[in-house]
């Protein structure tokens, strides 16, 4: 695999999460959730359905409001600073706003000039991206047409792109063959090698070493503040 990860846009600083509070619906969701992750470090997210490991990700991406608490990078108060959390974090969930008729290299390319890549590096940025997902075979391919395995290989390719420091990744190997899991697994620990963090939720173990476990069924708030 070529280096995926040799620089990052934004420097890798720790995550902290102070309290955080999340409400769905008019429901409490969690509350006085804390967390901290270090610069290489990792959390995994677990919890039964619905305590809110998807809603976890989407708020740290800056895709939900918080009801309550903090969230900080390298100290500094980032709760309220939605282009700084853009500049930060890369969110890896479902592939829904992709456009169904472009092929897969021109989906990239699209991305590549969403997330800011200078027009100079994205060609290389693209080829690395598709490499490392062996998705080379597959770059004149529509995306309407790819299996949900291809899909879920091209929505974590897009990580590779941003060369963001915060990898928020919401069950990144459902839908992976063994060969694929292998393969994000390499990503994931390059890109925690040159400094990123990585936030996951996952039922499955994805062999991220050291990483920390949060269990979201903790925070659930009590039945009284739930509605
Ligand atoms: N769009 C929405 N509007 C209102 N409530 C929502 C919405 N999406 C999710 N919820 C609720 O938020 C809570 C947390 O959902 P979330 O998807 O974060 O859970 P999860 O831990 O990721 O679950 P799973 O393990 O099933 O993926 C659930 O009670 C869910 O019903």
């Amino acid at each position: 695999m070529r280096s995926a990860v040799f620089s990052f846009q934004t420097p890798p600083a720790a995550l902290g999460l102070r309290g955080l509070a999340c409400r769905r619906g008019g429901r409490g969701v969690f509350a006085g959730l804390d967390a901290e992750v270090a610069p290489g470090g990792a959390l995994v997210l677990r919890g039964p359905n619905g305590s809110g490991k998807s809603t976890l990700l989407r708020l740290v991406a800056g895709l939900l409001p918080a009801a309550g608490g903090t969230i900080s990078w390298g100290g500094q108060d980032i709760t309220r600073h939605l282009d700084a959390r853009a500049r930060i974090a890369s969110y890896a969930g479902h592939l829904d706003a992709v456009k169904p008729v472009l092929t897969v290299e021109e989906t990239l390319g699209d991305w590549a000039a969403l997330f800011g890549v200078p027009r100079a590096l994205r060609a290389e940025r693209v080829a690395a991206a598709l490499e490392a997902f062996a998705l080379d075979g597959l770059s004149d391919m529509a995306v309407q047409i790819l299996s949900a395995g291809q899909r879920r290989r091209l929505g974590l390719a897009r990580l590779l792109l941003a060369r963001r420091p915060l990898w928020l990744m919401d069950e990144p190997s459902v839908a992976l063959d063994a060969a694929s899991v292998d393969r994000l697994a390499a990503a994931m620990a390059e890109h925690r090698a040159a400094g990123g963090l990585i936030l996951a939720a996952t039922h499955i173990d994805l062999a991220l070493d050291g990483a920390e476990t949060l269990d979201l069924g903790a925070f659930a708030p009590a039945p009284e503040e739930a509605w």
